[in-house]
């Protein structure tokens, strides 16, 4: 049987005004009664325009945003109830932007990963020594493994970054943007990457994307955002069609359809945006 790994229940949220306290009646909501569940096992993928609310989400998901309503369950249990270090083993997340132990080298940041299964002492065992390991070289760091974090590129820092939350080995995955500054090789190594693992660790992971050709081909389910709701949510037949598509993103696309997979496509259209629409 899946299960829920991850559920928001009517999730209302909302960011504090400068040096003003948020109540319910006041606030502007920045999410909007949200329900979303994400079973083990899938890859679920968050689309939509900037400023729509997908970050705000995956906050609200990893316990870093209180919601101003509803609630969020793990594995059926409020977040709340869970404590810092039992949400740590369950739960991986990889921000927007990552700081990554500037003074360590790369091996050293994939090892913090497995922190959170470590005890007081934080001894490495010989299964965090071949976790860190496998995961160094299933993210293609093999060879920048005893390079220190910061002589790297932004792309190889996001790596490093994704390598220490994959090294967690956590039940639940939380990305946001994860391929933003790599090169098209990287990109796909990465989607194979979460993909793989998703399915043979049962994973429930949650990505925010911007390439909605990635999100077609990758994601087991889709979630359209905008303006701090849901539009759509479901499989990718259902829900990646052209009318979804240019009402999330307020813009015309060009559809198309690959005619020997059946897979679709969506690409700019020169000269069609929001005006152009309008
Ligand atoms: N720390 C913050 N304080 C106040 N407002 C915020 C904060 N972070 C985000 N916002 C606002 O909340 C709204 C949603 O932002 P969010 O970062 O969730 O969007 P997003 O969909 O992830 O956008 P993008 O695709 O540009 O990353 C925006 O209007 C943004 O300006």
């Amino acid at each position: 049987m899946t299960l829920e790994a991850l559920e928001a229940v009517g999730v209302r949220a909302s960011y504090a005004p400068p040096g003003g306290a948020k109540t319910e009646a006041s606030a502007t909501f920045v999410l909007d009664n949200i329900d979303l569940a994400v079973r083990e096992g899938e890859l679920v993928a968050l689309l939509g325009a900037n400023g729509a609310g997908k970050s705000t989400l995956l906050r609200v998901l990893s316990g870093t945003l209180a919601p101003s309503s509803g609630q969020v369950r793990l594995f059926g249990t409020p977040l709340m109830h869970h404590d810092r270090r039992a949400i740590a083993r369950t739960m991986a997340v990889v921000g927007q932007t990552e700081d990554v132990a500037f003074g360590f080298r790369v091996r050293d940041v994939v090892m913090m990963g497995r922190a959170p299964h470590q005890g007081g002492w934080m001894r490495a065992t010989d299964e965090d020594v071949s976790i860190v390991q496998e995961t160094i070289e299933s993210c293609d760091l093999a060879a920048l493994a005893d390079r220190p974090v910061s002589a790297l590129s932004g792309g190889e820092q996001k790596r490093v970054a994704i390598a220490r939350a994959l090294a967690q080995r956590s039940r639940v995955l939380l990305l946001d943007e994860p391929a933003a500054f790599f090169d098209v090789r990287h990109q796909i190594a990465l989607y194979d990457l979460l993909a793989e693992q998703t399915a043979r660790r049962k994973l429930a992971c949650v990505v925010v994307m911007h390439d909605i050709n990635i999100a077609t081909q990758y994601a087991t389910r889709v979630a359209l955002v905008k303006a701090g709701r849901l539009l759509a949510v479901g499989p990718v037949d259902e829900v990646m069609t052209y009318a979804n598509l240019c009402a999330t993103f307020d813009t015309d696309l060009y559809a198309g359809m690959n005619e020997l997979t059946g897979a679709r496509f969506f690409l700019p259209m020169r000269g069609r945006g929001a005006k152009a629409r309008a």
